[in-house]
C-alpha cells in the first residue's frame, strides 16, 4: 500500500502523529518534549509541517485510524486508472460555513448533493461555521503566549465531535473520523505549544493551522454522503490547488499545476463525487496556504476551470443577488440574472455577490455561476454568467438596463479648487500622488472639463490625513493663489447604480436624477466613468438610505412608497383615513402605492410610528398610545424615516398648521389640505411659500379647499396652463350654505336647517365661518391667487348674513343655542323673496378684469341655473375667453361632505403619487 500518498493534509496530519516517531513521541510526551521540539519547529519554513506530511510515505492502518479510508481508499482499492474527464458532465458547488454550521445543515447540504441529477459533482466546502474564526483565536492566543489556546483547542474539538456523533450515529465512517480528528487535534495542540513557546508562528504555520476547520467539515460532508448512499471521496486541496501569492491577500492560481495535479489525483481516487476542502491550497513549492480573502469561492471557481464544469453553484443563506441591500429596501427584488461585469459592480458596492476574481477562472471557460439559498431550494437563485446585450433579452426602456443599487457609507469628498490647475499638465498626477502617499483610496474621481477643480471622494476617515498632505504639497499654489482651496466636506455617501450598458442607454441617467430630485436628495458629486456599467453620484449621509429607495422604487417599479402624516384627525381626516384603509390594498397591488401612515396629530395628542401603523385601529392606538402634541416633534418624526418621500396632509381648519407650511416644504415634505388658511391668508406669506415652492420639486395640493372634491382647482389650472384668457369664476361655492338655503322653503326653521348641516358635516368646525360668508371670502381668494389676482382677505366685500351679536358669541355651541333668536328675521327676508318668485343665495364672484372680488347674499329668480341644485351642490361657472358669456364652463356637484371632501384630499394625494413615479 505504500503508493497510495493520498496528500490529505488530514489523513497526513494523523500520520504526522503516527509515522513521525520524533512527533509521535512528542504528543504522547506532551510539554517537556513540546519544549525540546518548537526550536526544530520554528526554524522549519521549508519544509513545513506540510512538507513533513507530505513526504510521509505510506497511509497507516495502525490503531484503527486509516486515515486515507476517509479520503476514499474503499474506492481505491478497487479502483482502475482513470483519466479525469473534462467538461459539461461535472457540476460543482460550493457550500459556505453557514450551510455546513450543525449537523442538521450537514445533513440538508448532502441531501443537495444527493438530489444533484448532474453524472459528476464537486462539492467544495467551507469549515463550519465559526471555526474559521475560532482557529484564528487560538492561534492569537498561543502567539500571545496564553494558555487559553489549549481550552479554545478543546472547544474545537468537542464542536466537530459533537457534529460527527449527531451526523454519522455510529459506524465506522464515525470511528475513522474521531480517529483523525483526534490525531489531529494532538498534532495541532504540540504545534500551537510551540507557537505559545516561541510566542511567534509564521504565515505558512498560520495557514496549517487554520485549514482543519476545512478538513474536518469535507470529511464530515462526505462521509455524510455516503450515508446516503452515494460513492463519494473527499479531496484535500491541498493535494491539487496550486496557488501563488500575488500581492497582499491575493493569490494567482496556478491552472497548469493544478491540472496535473488534478489529473494524476483523479487517475487515483475516480469518483463522480468529490467532496473537497474550500480555502486551502499549496504554494508552488508544496507548502500549504488559503485564498486568502477570496476563500472557498475562488476554491470553486477554480475546481470549475480546472473541471471545466458545466456550471458552478455557490450555496449561501439568501435567495440571490438583491437588486439593492434588502436590509435597507424591503422591495429589493432578487435578480434573475447578472452579467460577470455587473456582479463584479455589485459586489465591489457590497452586494453579497462573488468577488470580482473569483469570476476570473469561470470566465475563463464561460462557465455560469449561480448564486442560491441553501435553506430555501426552492428559490432559483441568481445565475450570473456571459449574457449577451440585455436589448436581445427584452430591455427596452431605461429602467430595463439597470440591475441594481448600492451605497458607500462615511464617505467625504475633497474638493481641490483653483484656477492655476487649467491648463497644466501634471496638476491631477501631483493630486493623486500625494493621495497616495498617505495611503488613501480613492473611490471617485469627478473633474468638470473647466478644469478649475478636481474632485474625488475618500473614505472619510482618511480626509483629514488628505487635507493635510494636499495643504502641504500644494502651500505654494495656495499661498499665491493659484489654488483658491483644498476643500473636504464630510458625511458623505456613495450612491451607485449598476447595469450593463446602462450608462449609454439614453434615459437611464435622466431617470435617477429625476428620482433623487422628487426625494428632495442633493447631488454632490456625479462620475460615469467609460464602463458601461455604472453611473456614481455622492450625497448627503443622511440622505443615504432614502436616496438608495428613491432610485430603487423608481426603477423597478415596485412600490411608490409614501409615507404620510395626518395632522388633524377630525371629520375629513378620519374620514380619509377610512378611505385608505379600504383602498390600501387596491393601491398597492394595481396602483404599486405603498401608503404607510407614519404619524397623527391632533391638537392635544399624537400618535408616531417608525413603519406605518395599523389603519384598522388608529383611534386606539392614539388614544391609548399617544402623547402630548407636539409639531416640531411631528415634523422631525416625518423626517426622521427612511422612506423616500414624505407628505403631511393638513385636515385642520387651523391657521396655525398652516404657518407650518412654509418649514415643510423647506425641509422636502409635500403638503395636501383642505384647509384654506394657507392660501386666504395674508398675501406675502402665501407668496413666499408658494415661491419656495416652486423652486424646489416639493408638491403643494388643495384641490378640497374649493368645492371639496370637485374639480375646481384643477380645471382652472388646465385653463389658464393652455392659455384661456379667465373674465370671471362665480357661482355657489359653499355647500353648507348651498344645503340651507336649497333646504328653506318654510317648512324648518332656519336654525334647524343649520343644526342639520353641521350634524350631516358640511358645516366649517364653527358654523359661523359659513354663515358669515368668510368661508365662500376664502374660497373666492384662493380663486382670485390663482388667477393672478394679489388680492388680501379685507379686500374680498363680503354680504354679512349673520347679525353681529350673534357672530360675536363665544362657543359654537352657545352660538346654535342662540341661532333661533336669528329665524324670525332671516324667515321674513325669505318671504318677501319667494313673494316676488326669487331665492336668496350666496354667490362668490372672482371678476379677474375688475381685479376684485365679492361675496353677495342676492335675490334670484327661480328660474336661474344658480338656484338649481340640491342638497350641498357647489356649481361654479367659468367666463373665459373660449367659454364664454353665454356658453360657461360650468362644474356643479355636492360641494361639502365628509366623505367627497376626503376624497378629493385623497385624489391629491394619488396624485402626488403619480408625480413621484406611481403609474398614473
Ligand atoms: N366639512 C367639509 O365639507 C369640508 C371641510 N373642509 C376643510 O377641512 C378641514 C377639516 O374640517 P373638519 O374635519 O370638518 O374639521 P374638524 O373640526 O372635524 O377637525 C379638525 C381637526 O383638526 C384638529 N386641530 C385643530 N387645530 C389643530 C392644531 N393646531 N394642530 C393639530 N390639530 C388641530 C382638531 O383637533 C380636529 O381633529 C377644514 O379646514 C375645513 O375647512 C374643506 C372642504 C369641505
Ligand atoms: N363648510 C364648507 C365646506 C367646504 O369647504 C362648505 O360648506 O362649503
Ligand atoms: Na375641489
Amino acid at each position: 500500500m505504500a503508493m497510495a500518498v493520498s496528500f490529505s493534509l488530514s489523513s497526513a496530519t494523523s500520520r504526522l502523529a503516527l509515522s513521525s516517531p520524533h512527533l509521535a513521541s512528542h504528543n504522547a510526551r506532551g510539554d517537556s518534549l513540546a519544549a525540546s521540539t518548537s526550536g526544530s519547529f520554528l526554524r522549519l519554513p521549508r519544509p513545513s509541517p506540510c512538507k513533513l506530511q507530505c513526504q510521509g510515505t505510506s497511509r497507516v492502518r495502525s490503531k484503527g485510524i486509516q486515515a486515507a479510508a476517509v479520503t476514499g481508499v474503499d474506492l481505491v482499492e478497487e479502483r482502475k486508472e482513470q483519466v479525469l474527464p473534462r467538461g459539461a458532465s461535472w457540476s460543482v458547488h460550493k457550500f459556505g460555513g453557514t450551510c455546513v454550521g450543525t449537523s442538521e445543515r450537514i445533513q440538508n447540504v448532502a441531501k443537495i448533493i444527493v438530489e444533484d441529477s448532474s453524472v459528476r459533482k464537486v462539492a467544495v466546502v467551507s469549515a463550519m461555521s465559526k471555526v474559521t474564526d475560532m482557529m484564528y483565536d487560538l492561534l492569537h492566543k498561543a502567539q500571545a503566549r496564553d494558555d487559553s489556546y489549549i481550552a479554545a483547542l478543546d472547544a474545537v474539538f468537542k464542536k466537530h465531535k459533537d457534529t460527527a456523533v449527531a451526523l454519522l450515529e455510529d459506524g465506522e465512517d464515525l470511528k475513522k473520523f474521531l480517529g483523525i480528528l483526534e490525531a489531529d487535534v494532538q498534532n495541532l495542540r504540540a504545534m500551537l505549544r510551540a507557537i505559545c513557546i516561541a510566542g511567534h508562528a509564521t504565515e505558512t504555520f498560520e495557514d496549517w493551522v487554520v485549514g482543519h476547520g476545512e478538513l474536518w467539515s469535507a470529511q464530515m460532508l462526505a462521509a455524510a454522503v455516503r450515508k446516503r448512499g452515494l460513492p463519494c471521496v473527499w479531496m484535500d486541496a491541498r493535494d491539487v490547488l496550486v496557488v501563488t501569492p500575488s500581492g497582499r491577500q491575493q493569490v494567482d492560481p496556478d491552472y497548469a499545476a493544478s491540472e496535473e495535479k488534478l489529473d494524476k489525483w483523479y487517475s487515483r481516487f475516480p469518483s463522480d463525487t468529490v467532496i473537497v476542502t474550500g480555502f486551502i491550497a499549496s504554494t508552488p513549492e508544496n507548502i500549504p496556504t488559503t485564498l486568502k480573502r477570496d476563500g472557498s469561492d475562488l476554491s470553486a471557481a477554480i475546481m470549475g476551470a480546472l473541471l471545466q464544469a458545466s456550471k458552478v453553484t455557490i450555496w449561501t443563506d439568501v435567495d440571490g443577488v438583491f437588486s439593492a441591500d434588502p436590509r435597507k429596501v424591503s422591495e429589493a427584488v432578487v435578480l434573475k440574472s447578472l452579467s460577470y461585469q455587473e456582479a463584479w459592480e455589485m459586489s465591489y458596492f457590497g452586494a453579497n455577490v462573488l468577488h470580482p476574481r473569483t469570476t476570473i477562472p469561470v470566465m475563463r471557460h464561460n462557465i455560469p455561476v449561480t448564486i442560491r439559498n441553501v435553506f430555501n431550494v426552492a428559490a432559483p437563485g441568481t445565475e450570473i454568467g456571459r449574457f449577451s446585450d440585455p436589448e436581445s433579452l427584452g430591455a427596452h426602456s431605461a429602467a430595463d438596463f439597470v440591475k441594481g443599487f448600492a451605497t458607500v457609507d462615511n464617505i467625504a469628498l475633497v474638493n481641490v479648487e483653483g484656477t492655476g490647475m487649467a491648463g497644466v499638465p501634471g496638476t491631477a498626477s501631483d493630486i493623486f500622488d500625494t493621495v497616495k502617499g498617505v495611503g488613501a483610496n480613492v473611490v471617485m474621481i469627478s473633474q468638470a472639463s473647466s478644469e478649475h477643480s478636481v474632485c474625488f471622494a475618500v473614505p472619510e476617515k482618511e480626509s483629514e490625513q488628505v487635507r493635510r498632505a494636499l495643504e502641504k504639497k500644494f502651500r505654494r499654489e495656495l499661498d499665491t493663489g493659484r489654488l483658491s482651496k483644498v476643500e473636504i466636506v464630510k458625511n458623505c455617501c456613495i450612491l451607485a447604480a449598476v447595469g450593463q450598458r446602462m450608462a449609454s442607454t439614453p434615459g437611464v441617467s435622466a431617470t435617477l436624477f429625476t428620482a433623487l430630485a422628487k426625494a428632495n436628495i442633493n447631488v454632490r458629486a456625479i462620475a460615469q466613468g467609460c464602463s458601461e456599467y455604472n453611473i456614481t453620484v455622492v450625497v448627503d449621509q443622511d440622505d443615504s438610505i432614502r436616496a438608495l429607495k428613491a432610485v430603487h422604487s423608481r426603477f423597478y417599479l415596485s412600490k411608490t412608497p409614501l409615507a404620510v402624516g395626518l395632522v388633524g384627525p377630525g371629520l375629513i381626516g378620519k374620514t380619509l383615513l377610512d378611505q385608505f384603509k379600504d383602498q390600501a390594498a387596491t393601491l398597492k397591488e394595481n396602483f404599486n402605492i405603498d401608503l404607510r401612515v407614519m404619524g397623527i396629530t391632533d391638537s392635544n395628542i399624537m400618535y408616531l410610528d417608525e413603519s406605518g401603523l395599523d389603519l384598522s385601529n388608529w383611534r386606539e392606538l392614539l388614544e391609548t398610545k399617544g402623547v402630548p402634541a407636539d409639531m416640531a416633534k411631528f415634523t422631525a418624526h416625518m423626517q426622521s424615516h427612511s422612506l423616500p418621500n414624505t407628505v403631511i396632509i393638513d385636515c385642520t381648519a387651523s391657521a396655525r398648521v398652516a404657518e407650518v407650511y412654509y418649514d415643510w416644504v423647506k425641509k422636502g415634505i409635500h403638503i395636501i389640505t383642505p384647509n384654506k388658511k394657507a392660501n386666504s391668508g395674508p398675501f406675502d406669506q402665501y407668496a413666499k411659500l408658494r415661491e419656495l415652492q416652486r423652486q424646489s420639486y416639493i408638491h403643494y395640493f388643495y384641490e378640497a379647499t374649493v368645492g371639496a372634491g370637485l374639480p375646481i382647482i384643477s380645471t382652472l389650472r388646465g385653463l389658464l396652463e393652455t392659455g384661456d384668457k379667465i373674465g370671471k369664476v362665480e357661482g355657489i361655492f359653499s355647500g353648507t350654505l348651498s344645503y340651507i338655503f336649497n333646504s328653506f322653503n318654510g317648512e324648518k326653521t332656519f336654525s334647524q336647517i343649520v343644526t342639520e348641516a353641521k350634524a350631516a358635516g358640511y358645516t366649517e368646525p364653527d358654523p359661523r365661518d359659513d354663515l358669515s360668508g368668510m368661508d365662500v371670502a376664502r374660497k373666492v381668494i384662493i380663486l382670485a391667487r390663482e388667477c393672478g389676482l394679489q388680492l388680501e382677505l379685507d379686500d374680498i366685500k363680503v354680504d354679512k348674513l349673520l347679525p353681529e351679536s350673534l357672530q360675536a358669541l363665544g362657543s359654537v355651541n352657545e352660538f346654535l343655542d342662540k341661532l333661533p333668536s336669528f329665524d324670525e328675521e332671516i324667515e321674513a327676508r325669505r318671504k318677501e323673496a319667494d313673494a316676488a318668485g326669487e331665492v336668496l343665495r350666496f354667490v362668490g364672484i372672482v371678476d379677474v378684469k375688475a381685479n376684485e372680488g365679492s361675496v353677495k347674499l342676492v335675490r334670484l329668480p327661480k328660474t336661474d341655473p344658480f338656484t338649481q341644485l340640491s342638497g350641498t351642490d357647489n356649481i361654479i361657472a367659468f367666463t373665459t375667453s373660449r367659454y364664454t358669456k353665454d356658453q360657461r364652463l360650468i362644474v356643479r356637484g355636492p360641494g361639502a361632505g365628509a366623505e367627497v371632501t376626503a376624497a378629493g384630499v385623497f385624489s391629491d394625494l394619488l396624485r402626488l403619487a403619480s408625480y413621484l413615479g406611481a403609474p398614473s
